[in-house]
């Protein structure tokens, strides 16, 4: 059904969001008062300089009143705010107590709720969305003949085939549902979606129950003004997927993770767990398990409720991303799939640009890896792998590492202290630093080393960074030089100030460096 003035008005009323309808001094419930209140608006948007004959507005987060000057001329029907701007603007306004749970439902009224023609996957956790996402979007890619749409933090990818680089973690629930709406057109089948704990925080995905909804796992980390104030908020933002799926699939060596269970045997949800396995940790009883099936680590077996989904070996490395992969095939199990085993067999092809992405100079003994990682949880795996790949040959490891501005500040403490006892050197440098000074982040980042036997310095300049490692590492070839690059990925940018500022790319830089 069209969305209209008066079809809004009774879904919000129906979610208890409707405080009233204002147009000049009229205040109504009754959206019937105003003329035109059953013809269909022809868009919604978020942003005024997006508004055009018929366009249903949300006012929302930093809106400013003069953002409406000017927006009758271009024909605004009507507006949705939790403030009411009748000296702005002559269109009605919705005007409602959260103005992010009204744009959730009805932007998927707007879009013919595409989330019901869709098999939806959610996958939420301080580390491995991405991975998992892709890793289950192969899985579920091969076995429907590529009718599989996804939403990560790197790419977006609605028709199968075409990925566009995504803005967000999780979009803005009106570029989701619209998103999920061309991907319904497309004819996609499944959805899967990162969702983060901004997410739920702000709402983007209110409204929405996932088929499968993913509980990675939890480590401190989004705590700042701009995110969350505590790790607990951080948490409960994170657990609401198990409050909004039919079916959970869970890390079952996550911290909390009993706290987890509670919440999804209260509500009476099925859960399906899974876990990794290694000479470490043999013991935690899950569902679908991932563990070696030799002692260097090349090959993981995977089994499910016993039965055997066989041995995989990843194009990514990294034993972490087995469990990843135990993730995926646990979401595939959730699902109920039949699925052959050369779908299962398809995220032994993934490769996700800026993940794990290996750069190799065998004449000057030099490897570098440009990574993810970007807090204490994300490092630790990552020095876990290089130590389980290369460990037996002593190398000399310099960490490039930097520290996002304005947010997640702890992060800065937790990835030195997990490095400084397993690395040779520092080189603090540039990330995306936004509107704190590089150089401080750095400084305080250098501060916090404290063991005597690791070098430290700071080179501002993220490129000059990464070529000063790698020149070092080449006048070494007596030894084995393992240069880790994070934070970055491929990322073509830089935020500073608020903006996406052009930068050559960890990954190219070293492409040209070492090839
Ligand atoms: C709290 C939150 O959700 N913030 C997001 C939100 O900001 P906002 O609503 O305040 O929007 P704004 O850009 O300040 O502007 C206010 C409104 O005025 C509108 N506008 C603006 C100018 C104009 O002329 N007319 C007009 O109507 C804008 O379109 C907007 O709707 O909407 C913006 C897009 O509309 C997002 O860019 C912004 O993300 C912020 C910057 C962001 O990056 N948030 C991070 C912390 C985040 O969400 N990260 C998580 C990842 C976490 C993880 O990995 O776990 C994520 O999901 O990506
Ligand atoms: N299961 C895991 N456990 C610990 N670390 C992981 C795991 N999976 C990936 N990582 C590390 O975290 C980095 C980011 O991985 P990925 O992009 O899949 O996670 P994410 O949850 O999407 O992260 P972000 O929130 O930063 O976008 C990787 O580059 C790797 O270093
Ligand atoms: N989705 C991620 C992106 C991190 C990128 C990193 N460079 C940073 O700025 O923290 C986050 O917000 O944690």
């Amino acid at each position: 059904m069209a969305l209209t003035l008066a079809s809004a008005a009774q879904l919000l009323q129906q979610h208890h969001l409707l405080h009233e309808i204002v147009r000049a001094d009229r205040w109504t419930l009754d959206a019937g008062e105003f003329e035109g209140s059953d013809t269909p608006f022809s868009s919604v948007t978020y942003d005024t300089r997006k508004v055009e004959d018929g366009t249903l507005l949300f006012c929302k987060g930093a809106f400013r009143p003069e953002y409406l000057d000017g927006i009758d001329a271009r024909g605004l029907s009507a507006y949705v705010s939790e403030t009411e701007f009748h000296e702005r603007t002559a269109a009605p306004g919705l005007i409602v107590s959260d103005v992010r749970k009204a744009m959730s439902l009805l932007s998927a009224e707007f879009y013919g709720r595409p989330q019901e023609k869709l098999t939806v996957v959610g996958i939420t956790g301080t580390k491995g969305k991405t991975t998992t996402a892709y890793f289950t979007h192969a899985v579920l890619s091969a076995l429907s003949g590529g009718k599989a749409a996804l939403f990560s933090s790197v790419d977006n990818c609605v028709d199968g085939r075409t990925y566009v680089e995504s803005d967000l973690t999780t979009p803005e629930s009106l570029d989701a549902f619209r998103m999920m709406g061309e991907a319904v057109n497309h004819g996609m089948r499944y959805l899967v979606m990162e969702v983060s704990s901004q997410a739920y925080k702000v709402n983007r995905v209110y409204g929405l129950t996932f088929d499968v909804g993913v509980f990675l796992n939890i480590s401190p980390d989004h705590i700042s003004p701009i995110e969350h104030p505590t790790f607990e908020d951080y948490l409960w933002c994170k657990r609401q997927i198990v409050d909004n799926c039919r079916t959970l699939v869970l890390g079952a060596d996550a911290d909390h993770a009993d706290l987890i269970r509670q919440q999804a045997q209260r509500d009476r949800r099925s859960i399906v767990t899974f876990a990794l396995h290694d000479e470490a940790k043999l013991t935690t009883p899950a569902d679908v398990v991932a563990s070696p099936a030799d002692p260097a680590h090349t090959q993981y077996r995977i089994e499910a409720d016993g039965v055997d989904f066989g041995l995989f070996s990843l194009a990514i490395d990294g034993d972490f991303n087995y469990a990843n992969a135990a993730a995926a095939l646990a979401i595939v199990h959730a699902l109920g799939l039949d699925a052959s085993p050369e779908a299962l067999h398809a995220m032994e092809h993934v490769k996700i640009a800026g993940r794990m992405e290996r750069f190799e100079d065998p004449s000057t003994n030099t490897v570098a890896i440009v990574d993810y990682a970007h807090n204490g949880i994300s490092m630790t795996a990552l020095l876990d792998y290089v130590n389980e790949r290369f460990g037996t040959r002593h190398p000399y490891i310099t960490l490039i590492t930097g520290s996002a501005g304005d947010k997640a500040y702890d992060r800065r403490k937790e990835i030195v202290e997990a490095a400084q006892h397993r690395i040779g050197r520092f080189i603090f440098t540039e990330e995306d630093t936004n509107t704190e000074p590089t150089e401080d982040i750095c400084k305080q980042m250098a501060g916090y080393v404290t063991d005597p036997q690791v070098e430290s310095g700071i080179i501002l300049d993220r490129a000059q960074a990464i070529e000063n490692a790698a020149a070092a590492a080449k006048s070494h070839p007596e030894r084995l030089d393992v240069i880790l690059a994070i934070g970055k990925g491929n990322e073509r940018w830089i935020k500073r100030l608020n903006r996406h500022t052009p930068y050559e790319g960890d990954d190219a830089i070293f492409a040209r460096l070492l090839g």
